[in-house]
């Protein structure tokens, strides 16, 4: 996987970011470099607070206010920037729609009616859920309406797939269900994905690096402490020995101390 790349797939440079009015700001995100290669799986992980969603935010055009540049193939990122895709943690259908016409909503525009229905059900059969097309939101799994909501993201084979925790609300078996359906889509499609998660495992599992966002010591802000990189090539498991210490430098970087790592 190329991780330093002439045209990275996204580019962060010297991204900032602080809320509130003048009298009382706050910086969240400062200094924030990055360069993500195209069809990496990059997980954004960090204390709670630390400013992991003001960052993917900022990589898809969905917050403005941020200082410094995304560019996406080297062009910076509009508002809504459409080359990019977002899931979240709750699927957010809508819930008088069938599951196919959600999926739908994510297609661009132009398509002729017979494409879009055909997209559909590639979609559909992409997330296991050709059976439920005519489902409405309310009938499926929380498990189903999250493949239907990563259906939906894909439906204009988006450059960029942003997804915000999207398994966070799942039982822990849909779960690593939905890690898998994420690496099948991801064999199949080769979108470039940034996954913020709280899940250290997940992000061992799935990514080829892992972004640990934290609070510089000489600036105010969260930055990129570091980058770490999976030393062995997917398919993983958890338990794989080679992984047992980068899991224990994750954790310790978010600020918990393991007195065993068999024990966390
Ligand atoms: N629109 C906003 N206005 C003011 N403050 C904001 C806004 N969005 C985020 N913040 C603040 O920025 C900080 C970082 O928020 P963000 O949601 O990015 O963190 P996070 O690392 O994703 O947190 P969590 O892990 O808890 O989801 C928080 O203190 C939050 O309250």
């Amino acid at each position: 996987m190329t991780h330093s790349v002439s045209t990275p797939a996204v580019a962060c440079r010297n991204v900032g970011r602080a809320f509130g009015t003048n009298g009382s700001t706050r910086q969240i995100l400062t200094g924030v470099n990055l360069e993500i290669g195209a069809a990496e799986i990059i997980s954004i992980i960090g204390a709670s607070g630390s400013g992991k969603s003001t960052l993917l935010r900022a990589l898809g055009g969905l917050d403005t206010g941020f200082t410094g540049k995304v560019l996406i193939e080297n062009t910076e990122v509009n508002e809504y920037d459409a080359r990019c895709a977002v899931g979240f943690q709750e699927p957010r259908l809508l819930p008088w729609a069938t599951v196919a016409d959600n999926v739908a909503i994510g297609l661009p525009d132009g398509l002729s009616k017979a494409e879009g229905r055909a997209r559909v059900a590639e979609l559909l059969e992409l997330v296991g859920l050709t059976d439920a097309a005519e489902h409405r939101p309310r009938k499926i799994s929380g498990g189903m309406a999250q493949r239907a909501s990563l259906a939906r993201a894909m439906a204009r084979d988006p450059e960029i797939l942003l997804l915000d925790e999207p398994f966070g609300a799942l039982d822990a078996l849909t779960r690593i269900k939905m890690q898998q359906l994420l690496l099948d889509v991801h064999a199949q499609t080769g979108t470039t994905t940034v996954m913020v998660t709280h899940d250290v495992d997940e992000a061992l599992l799935l990514s080829d690096r892992i972004v640990l966002l934290d609070d510089s010591p000489h600036t105010q802000g969260a930055t990129i402490a570091n980058i770490f990189t999976p030393p062995v090539p997917r398919p993983r498991v958890s338990h794989d020995p080679a992984l047992v210490s980068l899991r224990k430098q994750l954790l310790t970087g978010l600020g918990v101390e393991t007195l065993a790592t068999s024990e966390v």
